[in-house]
């Protein structure tokens, strides 16, 4: 990938998450691109999240921290959407526990709203298949809801302008109980089918391959690429 300028060596990323920004080290450090992100300008504050969707929040960020760096800036919103809750905790997920952000928390709060709801059964999602909400005696772990992870990224020049903005999208299913210690926040209850194993349990390289946010960037290489044919 070349960003927009084939010089660029180095991306501003306005995240301070510490899992997010390790995802984009080895996404962009594959192609030769360093990451500096929040966490190397501590001084910034926290930027008020207030848009009503990720693509909304993602801008919100770059534009705020292109504006104090004067310089190009990228931005990850995120979060989990939950089918049995009505696509919450949604663009609230790093405070459905309430602030600060705790994912150990949000996790719990999770289970707990999911369980609420009683076990999960073949009427209300209607996709519901016989190895879903019952672990049924097979080995196969118990699943609560189908569930969506959701990415948007932000790219604006240093005028705050908007260069690229995508979104990248990762289904699965909120298991019953944490599995796995990698990744970050609800990746040890989120479930992918086709791997049969939690977000956690992934490899970083696995997880980038069918992440969300692996897709979402990919999508941003591939945009900026046929504006630089064009
Ligand atoms: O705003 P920044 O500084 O980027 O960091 P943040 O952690 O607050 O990030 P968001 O506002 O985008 O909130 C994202 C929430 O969704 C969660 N989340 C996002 N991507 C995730 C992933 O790949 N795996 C697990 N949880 C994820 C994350 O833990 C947060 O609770
Ligand atoms: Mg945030």
């Amino acid at each position: 990938m070349r960003l927009h300028d084939p010089k660029v060596t180095e991306v501003v990323i306005a995240t301070k998450n510490a899992g997010k920004v390790k995802e984009f080290e080895a996404l962009f450090g594959a192609q030769g691109i360093v990451v500096r992100s929040l966490r190397d300008y501590p001084d910034i504050a926290d930027i008020p999240e207030d848009g009503d969707t990720f693509a909304a929040n993602a801008l919100i960020k770059a534009r705020a921290v292109a504006a104090i760096l004067g310089a190009p800036v990228i931005a990850d919103d995120s979060g989990l959407a939950v089918d049995r809750l009505g696509g919450a905790p949604g663009v609230y997920s790093a405070r459905y526990a309430g602030e600060p952000c705790d994912d150990t928390a949000n996790n719990r709060k999770l289970l707990e709203e999911l369980r609420r709801l009683g076990p999960a059964s073949t009427d209300s999602e209607g996709e519901a298949g016989p190895d879903r909400g019952a672990a049924g005696g097979s080995g196969e772990p118990v699943r609560l809801s189908g569930a969506q992870f959701i990415c948007s990224i932000a790219f604006v020049d240093a005028e705050g302008k908007q260069i690229a903005l995508v979104q990248g999208e990762c289904p699965g299913e909120v298991l019953d109980g944490p599995r796995g210690a990698g990744g970050f926040g609800y990746d040890p209850l989120f479930y992918v089918p086709q791997l049969g194993r939690s977000m956690a349990e992934l490899t970083m390289e696995e997880k980038n391959a069918i992440s969300h946010r692996g897709q979402a960037l990919r999508k941003l290489w591939a945009e900026l690429e046929e504006a630089e044919r064009v």
